[in-house]
């Protein structure tokens, strides 16, 4: 590993330490965070037949190694072919981690993607650094092509496709807007409002919802249950937030909507995961 003058293999490690811990803490934070509509929360399953809060645990500690791994190989390097095979290749292997950790349930694959991209991004900045710089080279990796990827048919790609909209790849790709420009914007001001932590993690989430075209939903609820989830999560914001009782009622009705659709909105849960992520580890 070459280094930058000044850095030491040590603070490498010990930088990659810490980004692995917090990753895994912000999975852990935004699986417990509760009440999430239609989503594995400390409550329950939420739509889900095959997930549990314990599984989410257990998964997101078996990623730790993983986003370890990923910072400890882009430190200080920068977005090119060869650094975008290589987190192709740890992703991948993280998911073979989460599949072996679950028995096989998708717990985290839409969140091994954006926090593996802002772990490595992270890295690759070798030091501290505000969460546009971090966005940007996350992006730079997300749009290099990776050759050796298999080319699967994924729920993902075939709702993007089918509906025309955006989805994981392109939400990396374009330095993840509903993060910086949504979600990150509202916890500051959630918590400036006096609004409890979980409050605002809430709306932050509900910031997400309320414009994500989430494959999640996409392919469970189809346009109808998207469009549910978007208007619903507007009435939460307009009705004060999760800090005020009227927006606690909105987010009620959006949680048993969301059920009655079968729907969750697990791209948007994977972006509050990576917006704790980047309010965690910059300054600001
Ligand atoms: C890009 C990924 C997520 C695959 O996406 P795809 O759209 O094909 O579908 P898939 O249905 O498998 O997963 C999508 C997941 O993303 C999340 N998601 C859904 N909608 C959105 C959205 N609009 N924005 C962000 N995330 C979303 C959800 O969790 C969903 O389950 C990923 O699995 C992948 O290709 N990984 C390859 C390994 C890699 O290169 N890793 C590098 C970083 S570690
Ligand atoms: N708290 C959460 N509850 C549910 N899903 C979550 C949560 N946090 C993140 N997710 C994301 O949601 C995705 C799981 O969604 P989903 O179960 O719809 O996927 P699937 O296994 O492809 O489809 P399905 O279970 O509908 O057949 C994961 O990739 C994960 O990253």
């Amino acid at each position: 590993m070459r280094l930058q003058p000044g850095f030491s293999a040590t603070d490498a490690e010990q930088y990659a330490e810490r980004l692995a811990r917090v990753a895994t803490d912000c999975l852990i934070a935004e699986a417990r965070l509760s009440p999430k509509p239609g989503l594995v929360d400390a409550r329950g399953n939420g739509a889900h037949q095959d997930l549990s809060l314990a599984l989410m645990e257990r998964s997101a500690h078996s990623l730790t190694p993983t986003f370890c791994q990923l910072a400890l190989h882009s430190w200080q390097r920068r977005a090119d072919i060869a650094l975008r095979q290589q987190v192709g290749k740890l992703g991948r292997e993280g998911e073979a981690s989460m599949m072996a950790a679950t028995n096989g349930v998708n717990t985290h694959r839409g969140a091994i993607w954006a926090l593996g991209l802002l772990v490595s991004a992270a890295a690759m900045q070798g030091d501290s650094a505000s969460a546009v710089l971090i966005t940007d080279s996350a992006a730079r990796l997300a749009q290099l092509p990776d050759e050796a990827a298999p080319k699967s048919f994924s729920k993902g790609l075939r709702a993007t496709q089918r509906y025309q909209l955006p989805g994981a790849r392109e939400e990396a790709q374009q330095r993840f807007p509903h993060v910086m420009q949504l979600a990150l914007p509202q916890l500051h001001r959630s918590r400036q409002q006096g609004a409890s932590e979980a409050a605002a993690q809430l709306d932050a989430l509900m910031a997400i919802m309320t414009s994500l075209s989430d494959t999640c939903v996409l392919s469970r609820a189809g346009l109808a249950g998207l469009q549910a989830m978007q208007q619903g999560a507007k009435a939460v914001l307009i009705a004060g937030g999760c800090a005020q009782p009227a927006g606690r009622a909105a987010l009620a009705r959006l949680d048993s909507q969301m059920l009655a659709l079968n729907a969750s909105p697990g791209g948007a849960a994977d972006l509050l995961a990576a917006t704790l992520f980047l309010d965690r580890i910059t300054e600001h």
